[in-house]
Parts: structure tokens; sequence; C-alpha cells
């Protein structure tokens, strides 16, 4: 069936996948999550054609773009917030791994920081040997597009369980846009935190919203967009307190509209992530925050997003970059470890769920 088409017994809504009817693939998979973001992970070299029995050597970018859309189908597929494939061949030989990444619309992610350490769980679950380096569980170099990505599994943790792994991941430099910057020279820039003017990092960004006209956002990459809105800052989006109450506001706040006027800016060419962050969590140096993920809708963690989370809540001295920082999300809570000038470490579980084949 052609892409968009539709019929009474099947539905296409990937490409040239149908559903129902005249599946294409028989797919290996395991569903696995971060802190409940879920994915659907299974391995670029392990999908058979079933007109052939044979496993796919040669894949397109709109090939698998188009199989990740069909398997996150939550009506109609297995349902994931993204796809993680694993590529234990990458063309860059001083890497492991490479990860590649869909969100649920099909398009292809820079990176995914919930998704990179059920990579790492998955690797060492499965005893996938990488075919350019001999890896220890110690350390593993995973390619993604936003660059090599280190995994380290704390394979030996008390809090693991038959399911769930700690997983320690250098994230790699945040990026921060300032407002002198374009964001098209956007740079990796080392940040003195003693001497920072917290203005610079601040934006007001106009939106075409029925009730919120202006936000003040701060633009954090973590190899791939983010834009933080601590909700106390925003009068435009309610009447907030302190305690208790703003958490409670956080989680019922409508996020969606707000959320979706921000991607449209044209300040975010290739959309972006919306992070809702209270800071008035009531512990030193933990904020609650929700997220409205670019291609994925919102979801119940972000990696990359709680890492762009703690570096704009130290940043506005919301938090403080000596010890670490928690950002808990509506399925749990990361640890975040950033020094301004440093790489930012994230550490969190990865869990399986289980493991299966689909034809579609
Ligand atoms: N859930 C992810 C991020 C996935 C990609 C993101 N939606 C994007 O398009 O940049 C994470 O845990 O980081």
């Amino acid at each position: 069936m052609e892409a968009g088409g539709s019929s009474s017994d099947s539905a296409s809504v990937a490409g040239d996948i149908s559903f129902n009817t005249s599946p294409k693939y028989k797919v290996k998979f395991t569903k696995m999550h971060g802190c409940g973001n879920d994915f659907v992970v299974f391995e670029l070299d392990k999908v058979r054609q079933l007109s052939t029995n044979e496993y796919v050597r040669d894949w397109s970018v709109q090939q698998l773009s188009d199989l990740s859309k069909a398997l996150a189908n939550r009506k109609l597929g297995i349902g994931c917030d993204q796809v993680i494939i694993v590529n234990s061949k990458p063309n860059n030989t001083d890497t492991d791994y490479e990860m590649l990444i869909f969100n649920s619309d099909g398009e292809q992610a820079t990176m995914c920081g919930n998704g990179v350490r059920c990579f790492s769980k998955y690797i060492i679950d499965n005893q996938i040997q990488s075919q350019t380096k001999n890896t220890s569980n110690e350390i593993q170099n995973i390619e993604t597009l936003a660059g090599v990505i280190k995994t380290f599994p704390q394979l030996d943790h008390p809090l693991n369980t038959s399911n769930t792994t700690l997983i320690k991941v250098n994230m790699g430099n945040a990026m921060v846009l300032n407002t002198k910057q374009t964001v098209n020279a956007i740079a990796r820039n080392e940040i003195n935190l003693s001497t920072t003017d917290r203005s610079l990092y601040v934006y007001n960004i106009e939106i075409d919203h029925p009730t919120v006209n202006r936000l003040e956002c701060v633009l954090v990459s973590m190899g791939n967009p983010h834009c933080v809105v601590f909700i106390e800052r925003n009068q435009e989006l309610g009447n907030i307190s302190g305690g208790n109450y703003s958490g409670a506001r956080l989680a019922l706040m409508e996020i969606e509209s707000i959320a979706m006027a921000l991607q449209k800016h044209p300040l975010f060419a290739d959309s972006c992530n919306v992070e809702f962050v209270t800071t008035a969590s009531g512990k030193p140096n933990k904020v609650l925050s929700r997220v409205y993920e670019r291609g994925s809708g919102e979801t119940l963690a972000c990696g990359t997003g709680a890492c762009g989370v703690a570096v704009a809540s130290i940043l506005q001295g919301h938090c403080n970059a000596d010890s670490e920082v928690f950002v808990e999300m509506p399925g749990g809570l990361l640890l975040i470890s950033w020094k301004g000038h440093n790489q930012v470490f994230k550490t969190g579980p990865a869990c399986t769920v289980f493991s299966s084949t689909i034809e579609l």
C-alpha cells in the first residue's frame, strides 16, 4: 500500500508499511524504558524481509523511518516514544557501537539520553559483540549523530534488579545559547559559573498562543535542542506560589499548546524539546520537570532534557554545581552532574520490559 493510503482491512500510517495485511518485515525487538520514556530496541542486522526470509542488509534512512513509525504506533504497532536501533558495525571504527534514534513520528533524532542507557543495557544483556573493538562491560563508546557518548554501566549497584540496571553516562558538553550569539553561532562554550551574568542566558520569546504571549526561556543543546521554561519566572503561566503547590501546578498545567507554540517559533528551525520546570521542590538541588518532546509529544521523562534542565537551573542560580542536581520527572528521577566547564554526567536506570517478535 502506498504511504497515506487506507482500506477497510488495513491501515497505512508509515510509508510503505501497512498494518494487518501484507507484512514486509519480521523484527525481533525488546521493549525497554528509562524513567518511563519507552523504547522499542532492535538490531539493524536482525530484521528479516518476509518475502525472502533473508536479513535486510541495506537500509535507507527512509525505510528505517517508516519501520520505526510503524513500530512506535501505540494502536497498531508496539508503541513507544522512540525507536532505538543497535548497529554493532559502526562506520567510525573508533567507536564500539552506533545508536540510531527515531522519534515516534518517524523523524530521526540526534541523541536520546534515556535511550542510550537502554542501549547500553541491551548490549550487555544480549552480549552483543562490537565488530570494531574489544569492549568491556565497564565502558562503551556509542556513536550518535550528536557525537560519541560514553556509558558506564554500574553492574554491581545495589539498586539493580533482574530487569533494571543503573547506568552512568558522559553526555558530552552542554551548549548554552547566550543572547549575544545567533542560533547558528551556538558554540560549545565553556562557562565560568563564578562570573556568569545570569541574564545573558535568558531569552524572552514571544509566542502565538491564546493566553500566553511571552516566555522567559533558557536554551540548551545536549546535541539536541531544549527550551527550558521555569514556571515561577513566567507569571503568564498562572499564579504560582512556593512549596508543594508548585509541584501540583506543574502536574496539572496544560503544557501541550504552549510547548507546540514554542516549537513553531522561528528561533527553532528544527523545532525543539520543551521542559517546564519548578524549582520549588522543597529540597535542595532538586527540581521538578515535565517535558514535551519534539516528534513524540509529552513523555514521562527525557534524559537529554534532564541535563538541559540541570544546566539551566545551575546557570540561573536555582541549583548548585558543587553537588548533583536531582531532576524529578513524572516517570522518575535522574541525577545530573555539571561543573560549568565540564561535560555533563547523568545517572539513571535502564529497564527491560519484554522481548518478542513482530511482523509488520
Ligand atoms: N527522550 C529522549 C530524547 C529523544 C529525541 C528528542 N525527542 C529530539 O527530537 O531531540 C531523551 O531521553 O533524551
